[in-house]
């Protein structure tokens, strides 16, 4: 079999760095985007997110390392790769004396695309903006703005787009059509980049993710592997009386019991036995049980862990 064809990263940085005067932003970031994946970027407030896409947008001058986007040099080539790119900002950028219609229009035309109402009409569809496209963009809602944000940065087709939180203070409706919107594109080739606070879109959406903190990208990985390797699975077991002590089979498990007797708490981590064996050993002991609960490992749970330092399992 002849060995698979390597492909051109969507972006690549290499050392990419912004320092804003004394104080450094990024640290020499490597990072290496597939073309048509869905990659979560992920870290706390001022962790570098929106400095990493203002420098491939052109909207922060870096200070150091290089950036390629579809195998092309930025500083080659400061204009001509970035027509392939879309930005959903985090702040709203429109004039508000453009109907929706012509915003999006303007748009076409500043990334050097012809008219193509066609496009613009699609992009409404999928937003749900259509019946507003005669609106003035200002007599929008915040969430229809929002909505607007997000068809100005497709409109024009880019092969690369940038997500920097396109949900927050969102309505939930507008979450599910952004989702299935861009798993749609995604599933057509486009590869989006995706910040977030909200980790439940990205263990929604993600297929890696990478995670950033103070300016350092910690960790990039499959979302699936992050997931199984970091994250607990709980088994939590309610008993209708209160146990004198732990039982034989939660010792064995090293499973721990609350100080009022009525709870029993599993961790499963990687390697552990599975919490089905605890549970099945806890009804043949002929234990009490009203209720069991189990909790799957969360996006939100690996990121503390990780922000807090803990190293990552081997495989
Ligand atoms: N123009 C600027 N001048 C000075 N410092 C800046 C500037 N822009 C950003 N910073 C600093 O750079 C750091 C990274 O900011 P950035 O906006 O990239 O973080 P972020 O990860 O996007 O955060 P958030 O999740 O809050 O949006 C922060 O400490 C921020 O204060």
């Amino acid at each position: 079999m002849s060995e698979p064809v390597p492909t051109t990263p969507a972006l690549e940085l290499q050392g990419l760095s912004k320092r804003y005067g004394n104080f450094t932003a990024l640290h020499a970031v490597d990072l290496s985007i597939r073309p048509g994946e869905i990659f979560a970027l992920l870290g706390p407030n001022g962790a570098g997110k929106t400095t990493l896409i203002g420098s491939v947008c052109g909207l922060v001058k870096k200070s150091a390392g290089t950036m390629r986007v579809f195998g092309k040099d930025l500083d080659q080539d400061p204009v001509g790769p970035r027509y392939q790119v879309g930005l959903v900002p985090q702040e709203i950028n429109f004039d508000p004396f453009f109907s929706v219609a012509e915003s999006l229009r303007i748009q076409q035309g500043f990334y050097g695309q012809k008219r193509d109402d066609a496009r613009v009409d699609e992009v409404l569809t999928a937003l749900n903006l259509q019946s507003k496209k005669d609106s003035l963009t200002r007599a929008l809602s915040g969430g229809m703005k929002r909505r607007l944000l997000i068809a100005k940065a497709l409109v024009h087709r880019p092969r690369l787009v940038f997500l920097d939180e396109p949900t927050a203070g969102v309505d939930v409706e507008l979450r599910r059509d952004l989702w299935t919107y861009v798993r749609k594109i995604a599933s057509e080739g486009t590869t989006i980049v995706l910040t977030t606070h909200y980790l439940e879109e990205a263990e929604e959406l993600a297929d890696r993710v990478g995670i950033i903190n103070e300016g350092r990208l910690l960790m990039v990985e499959d979302k699936d592997t992050i997931l199984r390797r970091f994250g607990e699975k709980r088994l939590v077991v309610t008993f209708s009386e209160k146990l004198p002590a732990l039982p034989p089979a939660g010792q064995r498990f090293s499973a721990s019991l609350s100080p009022d007797g009525r709870t029993l708490t599993y961790v499963e981590r990687e390697n552990c036995a599975p919490s089905g064996e605890l549970l099945r050993s806890l009804y043949a002991d002929g234990l009490p049980i009203s209720e069991v609960e189990t909790r799957r490992p969360r996006l939100e749970d690996v990121l503390i862990e990780i922000l807090r330092g803990r190293p990552m399992q081997a495989a």
